[in-house]
Parts: structure tokens; C-alpha cells; sequence
């Protein structure tokens, strides 16, 4: 045995440290994961920003490389699993692989201070090349460390207690996921709020280094503190390369079976049993554990689908509700933080209440009865969300299908107008008015006749799929289309332009550029509450102030008399009404979802440890986390293949999958025998020293001898 594993395997033997029962060393694991995750959710909570206003990446490209950046943390696990199982053991593997972390997250931070590359000193980087490189470096480097250390620390905590120490170590699973959410919730208040100071040396910017530096010095704390319980820890030694002698073993297993298909060969009891010939009966065992679970893991993926659209589809969701709660304003992507806040109460209430009363009333809740029921909380969650869908759904707007075109008319003109409209009455629009709300055609081409002196007849060719307004300027001659929005404006902000009917230019805040007298501006996009906005041309200014909620369009109309009014004349046209739903509907949605998450997530973390021979246990953590990365993949396969028509249904159709599913899998469950891995363990290696059996390779050995023998004679007759 080489040095290393003898010291490693002694220190196994020593008793450890104990406080309440608990073994001290599981402190500074807790810790180290609490901060891991600060580090991890804090950093993801910036990033699309980052993306989008920093790199100037558009929205696609942007939420693209997040999700495949996500996804990869989920598959590096199984890399950390093997380094770990095979070759540096979980101790090693973490403190290297924290090392890659922090430099990915320092990498990171350095990436995101503009001043490095603005030497022109406007404020932007001037090599955006040298900005990418470094942020796409890493965010690799981030992915390997935490998806390499995340199989390792949970099943290194576990390591650290004895077999004495079940009950605690159950608890220890449940408070490592209360560590997580804590650290997630705490990064993923603070980090945006970090980015929203203003920083730096040549010119004050969105201060990212700050959003992304103090997520990068969570992660060196992260490693102190591990490194610091050094002392304390009970490390079990790597096996040799087992990854390369499980996949050779179920290879023998296989050709052995395939050249030993003839019915005159005894059957065997597993097909794994036809590996007897060459390897040992305790990998063999090992072996037949981690299949068994493995197996068991199939259906799981479909639960990450559901969950992991709170980021995403949910969000989305939020942002045609509002927020408004009163004291406070929520804003739709604060709401995923109700996930974290919900773990927090309901791991300890399951924990303490709920789990021991279904104790008490003598019922069997299981680990894979949970994780059944977990799934089905999940695909309730869902059927929640297409309710409170339908709500909205009777709140938002008539949007053009892709073979309609919607009109609106705003008459900027000094005298009412009369429109004729294609197959509607005639139209009366007054005076620094518009038509009462969007006409909908199914043809492109259509021709309005107005009663002006002359009459003017106008042919207009119209986008199919779009919203346009008609915008009658004080010439009426002079009437153009301008293209509106025509979903509700993103992250519930308020879409907002301006139709210059003042006699010269203007200069309005928030706008790009100066208006001409009869032009309309583009969008801009305002947040939720008093906005004010200032105009000028030049000699005269006025302000005008407006409280907005979330998801509304407006089009407000500057008359000539706007500056002896000081701004009070401005009419404004509502183009999109705010949103009206209220954000609290998802509350429910939310709870039903992280309890599905707490019988699910956290049960199966214990169960892949448990079920998990001593050799496999990083292998079998990395599986689990690799159900996940599926789960996001298929959400992005999901999401490439386009939506069902109605958001509702799609939600119902994701529920009904996972019902469908979680039957499968408790019938699967239902199959499956909770072992002792390290029983197992210790019976084979017991029988391997009584009585190694040979006789049934033997047996075989013969028949294939004597098979070949006549083989043999037959090819020669
Ligand atoms: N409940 C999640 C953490 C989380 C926190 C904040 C969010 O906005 C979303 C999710 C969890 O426990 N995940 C497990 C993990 O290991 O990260």
C-alpha cells in the first residue's frame, strides 16, 4: 500500500472530534459551502448583465451562453467525480479544484474593469476581443471548479461521520442544503446591488468588478475555511484508476455474456455475474450497487425540466404582473428569490414536524416514496403557474396573430378628423386624440379616406404580424406609420415615445436623440414608479413627471402650447395597459415547487450517498447532479423547438409529463431494495477470505475448453 493510503486509511481509524453528537470537521464543510455558493449564485445573478450591457452582446446571444455556461457547471461534476474516486481522493480534488475556481472568478472580476482596455477614456472598453477572452477563460475555469468540487464535498461530508451516526447524518444533508440557499439567497440580494454603484479610475461606470470581485473573494474564504479544518477531517483513500476498472468490468461482462449465449451454459443470477471469470466479486458487487441506482435516475431529469423554468418561463411570467406590494416594489426577477427564503423555513419544518409525524402515524415515507411525492408537487406547481396564466391572459392585450395587422390612428392635427376605415364605421378622432384602440386587418393593403379639404385618401401597406400607429402631423399630408411594440416590454419595464407637435426641435431626457417638429421618437424602456422627464428646445424647458407600473406603452402627444403650459397639455395615449395580475399569484406556485424541491432534491442527495459504495460515492453524486444537466438541456431543447400557442397549455403539458413520469418511476421504486453498501461490502470480502469460489469458473472454463475442442475437430472434418 503506498504511504499516502496507509495515512489516509489510519486517519480513518482514529476517532474524530465530536460536538452534539456531530463529528466538529462537518463545520468548516458547511461553511465552505455556504460561501461556495455565495461565490457561485452571486456571480450568476450578474452575469446576463454583464453579457448584455458590458460585452453589448444581444439578448439571444446573451441568455445562450449563460444556459450552455449552467449546463456545463452540471457535467464537470462527473469529471470532479473521477479525479476524485480514482486518483487525488475528495480532499485533494477540492482544495485543487477551489484553486481553478478562484482564479476563474478573479479572471472574471478582471475581465469586467473597463478601464483596463479605455484608453480613450470614454467609459467603454476599447478591445472588447481582450474582454471576451477573459471572460469566457473564467467562466471555464469557474465551471471545472464548481462542478468538479460539487460531487466531492457533498459526499466528503458524509464521509466524515460514522456508522453509528445515520440520524445525524441526514441532518447534516438537510442543513448542507440550508447552507446553500443561504448563500444564494444572501449573494443574490447583494451582488445586484453591488453592480449598481458606480466605480472607476478614468470614468464611473456599472460597478462590475465590485459584483463580480466579492463573489471571487467568497470563494478564496471558501478555501481558507476548508483548508483550515484540515487537521480535523477523515479522508478516505483514493481505489486506483475504479472509473477505468468499472468500464473494463462491465465490457468483460457483456463479451462474456454475448460468446456465452448458448443455452447449454448455466444461467446467472445478474449479468454483471458474467465478469466473474476475470474480476473480483466485490467490485462486481460495487458495481451491480451503482447500476441499480443509475437506473433508478432515468426519469429523473424531467423534475430539473419543471424546476428549472422559474429562472426562465416564470420569470418571464412575472414580468406581465406587477409587483407593487404596498411598502415595497418587487421586481420580477427578484421574485425567484421566494425559493430560497421558502427552503430556509420549509427544510426545518419537514425536518423537525412534518417527516416525524408521518413517522408517528406508523406510514412508511421512504426515500423514493419522497422523491415520488416531490415530483408530483412539482407537477402541481405547474398546473398553479397555468392559472395564474389564464388570469393573465384575460388582462393582456389582443396581440396581431402572424397573418393580422393591427392600426391605430393619433391625429396631431388642430381640427377633429373623420376616418374611413375598410369594413368599420367611420371613425371620429379628435384633436390631439386617437382612434379608441387597435383595428385589426386580415389583409395588408388597405386605403382611408379623411375628411380634410381637400379629402385625402391615403393607401397604406401594412406589416403582417406588427402593431403600427398613423400619426396625422399638423400637415395632415404629411401622414406616416411608425412600427409599435407588440409583446409587453421586457423585465416589466414601460415602453414610452414622444410625437413632437411643438413648432422646433426638442430635447427630452432619456432619449437618444433630438425630436423634429412632427416626428415621433423611438422607444424608450422606463422602470416602475415617478419618472420625470425634461424638455427642452434649447431656449425653453419644462418638466413632466409620471408614476408608471409594470408592462404598460404609452405615446404621449407634445402640443404647441407645451412650454406656456410648462408640460401640463401633454396628452398621453395608452398603447399597452399596465399589468394588473399581481406578482403574490406565484406565491403558491413557488411554495408548491420548493416543496417538491426539499422532497426531492434534498432526499436525493442523501439517497445517492447512501446506496453508494464506499469507492463510488463522488461517482454517484456526480450522476445525480448529471440529472439536472439533462433537466437544462432539455429546457433548451424545449425552448428551441418553439412554444405551444397558449403559455397555459404548455405548462399543463410540462405537469402531465412529470405525472406520467413519476408514475414510472414509483413503479421503479417500487422494485427497488434499500442496501447497506458497506454490509455488502464487508460479507463479500468476509466470504472471499473462507471460501474463494472458483467452481463456477471452473464450470465454465471447461465447457468453453471443450466447445473450442469441437470446433475444432469440426473445422478440420
Ligand atoms: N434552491 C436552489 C438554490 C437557488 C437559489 C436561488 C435561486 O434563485 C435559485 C435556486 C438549490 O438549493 N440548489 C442546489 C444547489 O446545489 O445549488
Amino acid at each position: 500500500m503506498p504511504d499516502s493510503k496507509m495515512d489516509e486509511t489510519k486517519k480513518k481509524k482514529k476517532k474524530t472530534a465530536e460536538c452534539c453528537g456531530y463529528p466538529i470537521s462537518i463545520f468548516f464543510i458547511v461553511v465552505n459551502e455556504f460561501c461556495e455558493r455565495f461565490s457561485y449564485y452571486g456571480m450568476r445573478a450578474v452575469l446576463v448583465l454583464y453579457f448584455r450591457y458590458f460585452l453589448l452582446w444581444d439578448d439571444d446571444l446573451a441568455t445562450s451562453i449563460y444556459h450552455a455556461f449552467v449546463a456545463l457547471c452540471y457535467l464537470t461534476p462527473i469529471l470532479g467525480a473521477i479525479i476524485a474516486d480514482s486518483w487525488l481522493g475528495k480532499f485533494k480534488t477540492i482544495i485543487y479544484l477551489s484553486i481553478v475556481y478562484a482564479v476563474g472568478q478573479v479572471v472574471m472580476a478582471v475581465s469586467t474593469i473597463h478601464d483596463i482596455t479605455d484608453a480613450n477614456r470614454d467609459g467603454t472598453p476599447d478591445n472588447f476581443t481582450l474582454h471576451i477572452a477573459l471572460s469566457m477563460l473564467g467562466l471555464v475555469l469557474i465551471a471545472l471548479g464548481t462542478g468538479g468540487i460539487k460531487p466531492c464535498v457533498a459526499a466528503f461530508g458524509g464521509d466524515q461521520f460514522q456508522e453509528h451516526q445515520s440520524r445525524q447524518l441526514n441532518t447534516f444533508f438537510s442543513v448542507f442544503y440550508l447552507c446553500i440557499n443561504a448563500g444564494s439567497l444572501l449573494s443574490t440580494l447583494i451582488t445586484p446591488v453591488l453592480r449598481a454603484q458606480e466605480c472607476g479610475i478614468h470614468t464611473q461606470q456599472q460597478c462590475y468588478p465590485l459584483a463580480f470581485g466579492v463573489p471571487a473573494a467568497l470563494m478564496v474564504v471558501s478555501l481558507v475555511v476548508f483548508i483550515a479544518g484540515s487537521g480535523m477531517y477523515t479522508k478516505t483513500a483514493p481505489e486506483g484508476n475504479i472509473m477505468g476498472s468499472v468500464c473494463k468490468c462491465i465490457w468483460f461482462a457483456l463479451n462474456n455474456r454475448f460468446r456465452h449465449r448458448s443455452d447449454i451454459y448455466p444461467k446467472r443470477e445478474h449479468w454483471m455475474d458474467w465478469a466473474e471469470e476475470k474480476y473480483d466479486k466485490l467490485l462486481i458487487a460495487q458495481i451491480k450497487m451503482v447500476l441499480k441506482v443509475l437506473f433508478l435516475y432515468i426519469p429523473l431529469p424531467m423534475f430539473w425540466t419543471l424546476f428549472d423554468q422559474k429562472g426562465s418561463r416564470w420569470t418571464l411570467q412575472a414580468t406581465t404582473m406587477t409587483g407593487d406590494f404596498g411598502g415595497f416594489v418587487l421586481q420580477p426577477d427578484q421574485m425567484q428569490t421566494v425559493n430560497p427564503i421558502l427552503i430556509l423555513t420549509l427544510v426545518p419544518i419537514m425536518d423537525r414536524i412534518i417527516f416525524p409525524l408521518i413517522k408517528k402515524c406508523g406510514l412508511n415515507f421512504s426515500p423514493l416514496k419522497r422523491m415520488t411525492v416531490g415530483m408530483l408537487f412539482a407537477a402541481t406547481a405547474f398546473i398553479a403557474a397555468a392559472l395564474v396564466q389564464m388570469e393573465i391572459d384575460k388582462t393582456l392585450p389582443n396581440f396581431p396573430s402572424s397573418s393580422e395587422s393591427q392600426l391605430k390612428v393619433v391625429n396631431m392635427h388642430s381640427e377633429s378628423l373623420i376616418v374611413t376605415v375598410p369594413s368599420q364605421e367611420p371613425l371620429l378622432i379628435g384633436s390631439f386624440e386617437s382612434s379608441p384602440d387597435y383595428i385589426t386587418f386580415d389583409q395588408q393593403d388597405i386605403r382611408l379616406a379623411f375628411n380634410t379639404t381637400p379629402e385625402i385618401n391615403k393607401d397604406l401597406s401594412l406589416i403582417k404580424g406588427s402593431r403600427q400607429t398613423l400619426i396625422i402631423p399638423s400637415e395632415p399630408a404629411e401622414m406616416y406609420l411608425k412600427e409599435d411594440i407588440k409583446s409587453k416590454p421586457k423585465e416589466g419595464k414601460n415602453a414610452v415615445r414622444f410625437v413632437n407637435g411643438w413648432t422646433a426641435y426638442l430635447n427630452i431626457t432619456n432619449l437618444e436623440s433630438s425630436l423634429q417638429p412632427s416626428e415621433t421618437s423611438n422607444y424608450t424602456l422606463v422602470s416602475q414608479g415617478m419618472r420625470k422627464f425634461t424638455l427642452t428646445d434649447g431656449i425653453q424647458s419644462c418638466e413632466f413627471s409620471r408614476k408608471f407600473g409594470f408592462g404598460s406603452s404609452y405615446t404621449f402627444l407634445i402640443p404647441s402650447d407645451l412650454f406656456s403650459t410648462d408640460c401640463e397639455s401633454i396628452k398621453e395615449i395608452e398603447d399597452m395597459q399596465p399589468n394588473s395580475v399581481h406578482m403574490a399569484l406565484q406565491i403558491p406556485q413557488y411554495f408548491l415547487i420548493t416543496t417538491g424541491e426539499v422532497m426531492f432534491s434534498v432526499t436525493g442527495l442523501q439517497f445517492s450517498y447512501s446506496q453508494a459504495p464506499k469507492n463510488m460515492k463522488s461517482v454517484l453524486q456526480a450522476g445525480w447532479l448529471c440529472t439536472n444537466a439533462v433537466g437544462n438541456i432539455i429546457v433548451l431543447i424545449v425552448a428551441e423547438l418553439g412554444k405551444l400557442p397558449k403559455q397555459w397549455a404548455e405548462y399543463v403539458l410540462f405537469a402531465s409529463l412529470l405525472v406520467a413520469v413519476s408514475i414510472i418511476f414509483s413503479i421503479m421504486a417500487y422494485f427497488y431494495t434499500y442496501i447497506d453498501p458497506a454490509e455488502i461490502e464487508a460479507e463479500i470480502l468476509k466470504q472471499q477470505e473462507t471460501d474463494p469460489d472458483k467452481k463456477k469458473k471452473k464450470e465454465t472454463l471447461e465447457m468453453e475448453e471443450k466447445e473450442n475442442e469441437q470446433e475444432i475437430k469440426q473445422t478440420k472434418i
